[in-house]
């Protein structure tokens, strides 16, 4: 008896678990337990009759005084434990490197030239085959290399043991494997390797494993590790890497794909994964997955807050408010951005002839919507139309979004903002709707105990919160506003303060502006410290995304509180470190 190798797993593999864990735990959701918990237990039960065999026949065994004692199939406990180990921070490290992706977004629909659509993404057919061969070519390699009984064997019984799985990973995953970005794919395999390598290398130094000598070709990639042992661990990395991929990439096809999976439950079953792997790729919605990359593109492209934030949240959610962002950004924009106010006036009304197609009668709707989209709005605004979650989401709140970007145009008639009160109308229908909306979609996709009174609550609590930030908003914003003839600050305000609305347009950086701008910024924050304890009672995995989003955006207003803050070109902008410093401190309160 010995604690040599129990020794290695306080050292060496306890540590980096219990660091990914801390570094992970505000993150940490069900279905992040449900994955890991899912793989290591493939990962013991497919691994257990391959060591006890690879031990029994003594290619490779651990001295008596190494081991603590107790067995499993011939296999010590502390081994047992490194599959469990091993699994357990490899998929961690894979699921922290690889959440800023939104991953549905890298789904490719494939077709045929025979196809009636007419061909798409053709190459990715070969790209499949390609690997298939060189994975089944190892596979045969490795047959030989044990039929041979020589100083092949224990590689040869590494590959016929690994490879197999690998090739069905591969052609169930291959649109991930080869598609992601390599950080969420290369990097969580290379390190968990390397770092296995070392202590490889110092665990067969010192004797706490030992593999026979007859058995290996007796190659070192460097001194003191074999090469057999290198294979062992690059592959046994792939396979943790590659079974997650193939999970998120079941995920992905079953939440982007309403119409082949209409009511995805938050952690699906083995056979629903399975199902969605084997769904054909032919018979993807292509126009939803343009929807979700447009989206991105555009949530990427104009919004660091929330784009930060919404990598914080997971599977249906993340994609419904990505789509949820693109229709608001664009409704938002085609009324900012008119020519004319009565270009402005008509993108309202064909906005809301949108919404009366798209919530009329359910089997008419669908048709009728994309040709009127496809009639009626540019060619890059249409799949933010036409993939708003509607099916999710209530009519009124986008109706009144509506009714907000109208009293925008009421700036060319006259100052719609008189007072406090045409202020917070404002801004409860540019901004309380967004909250409502996504706190709909919340209550929607997450199962919650909550009463409907505590819902509607806490839903009003929400449409306060986005209050707030519409304060913070338009006092970021102020000179912005002004340059397109808009002064958001309620005209008593201004008068009290001995300003007047035209003043403030033609100098919005005049005095006494700044005094305007803190009284907003205050008024901004009563609300938000009133609103934001409500945030603990939206279902768990919610609760720290939306937080991330509310005070990343909150943040823009502590900067402009910062004494003797100037604001530069017209917007107050947080810098990268700071937005990325707000958003961990907020996951970990
Ligand atoms: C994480 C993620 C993807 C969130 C998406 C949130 C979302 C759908 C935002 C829509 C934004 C938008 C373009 C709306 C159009 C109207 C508008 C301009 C509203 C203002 C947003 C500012 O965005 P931005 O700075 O990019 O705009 P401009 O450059 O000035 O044009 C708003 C300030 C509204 C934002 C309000 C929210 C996101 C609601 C936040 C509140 C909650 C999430 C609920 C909190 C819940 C409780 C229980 C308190």
């Amino acid at each position: 008896m010995g604690f040599d190798y129990a020794l290695v797993h306080v050292k060496y593999t306890v540590p980096p678990a219990l660091l990914l864990t801390l570094f992970y735990r505000p993150l940490f959701t069900r279905l992040d337990v449900y994955k890991i918990f899912f793989l290591v237990t493939i990962a013991v039960v497919s691994t257990i009759p391959w060591d006890s065999y690879l031990i029994r026949t003594g290619i490779w065994s651990y001295p008596s005084h190494v081991i603590v004692g107790p067995k499993l199939f011939e296999i010590p406990s502390e081994e047992v434990f490194f599959f469990v180990i091993q699994t357990y921070n490899t998929s961690l490290l894979y699921i922290i490197l690889s959440r800023p992706t939104f991953q549905p977004a890298y789904l490719r629909v494939e077709r045929q030239k025979s196809h009636p659509l007419g061909p798409c993404n053709q190459q990715w057919r070969w790209y499949k085959r390609l690997g298939q061969l060189v994975l089944a070519v190892s596979i045969g390699w490795g047959s030989h290399l044990v039929v041979d009984n020589g100083v092949g064997t224990y590689t040869g019984l590494i590959l016929i043991w690994a490879v197999p799985f690998l090739l069905l990973l591969w052609s169930l995953a291959y649109q991930f494997i080869l598609g992601l970005p390599l950080s969420n794919t290369l990097l969580p395999i290379a390190l968990p390797t390397l770092y296995l390598w070392v202590i490889d290398t110092l665990a067969l130094k010192r004797g706490t494993w030992v593999i026979s000598s007859g058995t290996k070709f007796g190659i070192h990639l460097w001194d003191g590790l074999e090469i057999e042992e290198a294979l062992f661990f690059l592959l046994t990395n792939t396979l943790i890497v590659f079974g997650q991929l193939a999970f998120d990439n079941a995920l992905a096809i079953l939440y982007t794909f309403p119409q082949l999976f209409p009511r995805p439950t938050v952690l699906p079953s083995p056979i629903a994964l399975i199902n969605a792997l084997c769904i054909s790729a032919s018979r993807y919605d292509e126009a939803r997955l343009i929807g979700l990359q447009e989206a991105v593109t555009r949530l990427k492209r104009k919004s660091r807050s929330f784009y930060l934030a919404s990598s914080t949240f997971q599977g249906q959610l993340r994609s419904d408010l990505m789509l949820l962002y693109s229709f608001c950004r664009v409704a938002d924009d085609l009324v900012d951005n008119a020519s004319s106010a009565e270009d402005a006036k008509q993108w309202i009304a064909r906005l809301q002839r949108f919404l009366d197609i798209a919530y009329g009668s359910a089997e008419k709707a669908d048709k009728s919507v994309k040709q009127y989209v496809t009639d009626s709005f540019p060619q890059d605004t249409r799949s933010a139309l036409l993939q708003l979650p509607c099916s999710r989401l209530s009519r009124q709140p986008l109706q009144d979004l509506l009714r907000g970007f109208d009293m925008d145009l009421a700036f060319n008639r006259a100052p719609p903002i008189q007072t406090d009160a045409d202020l917070e109308v404002y801004a409860q229908r540019v901004a309380g709707t967004v909250a409502q909306m996504c706190n709909e979609l919340i209550f929607h996709i997450y199962c919650t105990s909550l009463s409907l009174e505590d819902q509607r609550r806490i839903i009003q609590s929400g449409n306060r919160m986005g209050i707030a930030l519409q304060y913070v908003n338009i006092a970021r914003d102020i000179s912005v506003d002004a340059k397109i003839g808009r002064v958001y600050l309620p005209t008593t305000w201004l008068k009290a303060a001995g300003k007047t609305y035209r003043s403030v347009l033609h100098d919005p950086e005049g005095t006494g502006v700044e005094e305007l701008r803190t009284k907003l910024l205050d008024k901004a924050f009563a609300l938000y410290e009133n609103a934001r304890d409500a945030i603990d009672e939206l279902p768990a995995e919610a609760r720290g995304p939306i937080r991330v989003a509310v005070e990343s955006y909150m943040e823009i207003g502590r900067v402009l509180r910062q004494k003797g803050y100037a604001v530069k070109a017209g917007r107050a902008t947080v810098p990268r470190w700071r937005r990325i410093g707000v958003a961990w401190k907020t996951l970990n309160q």
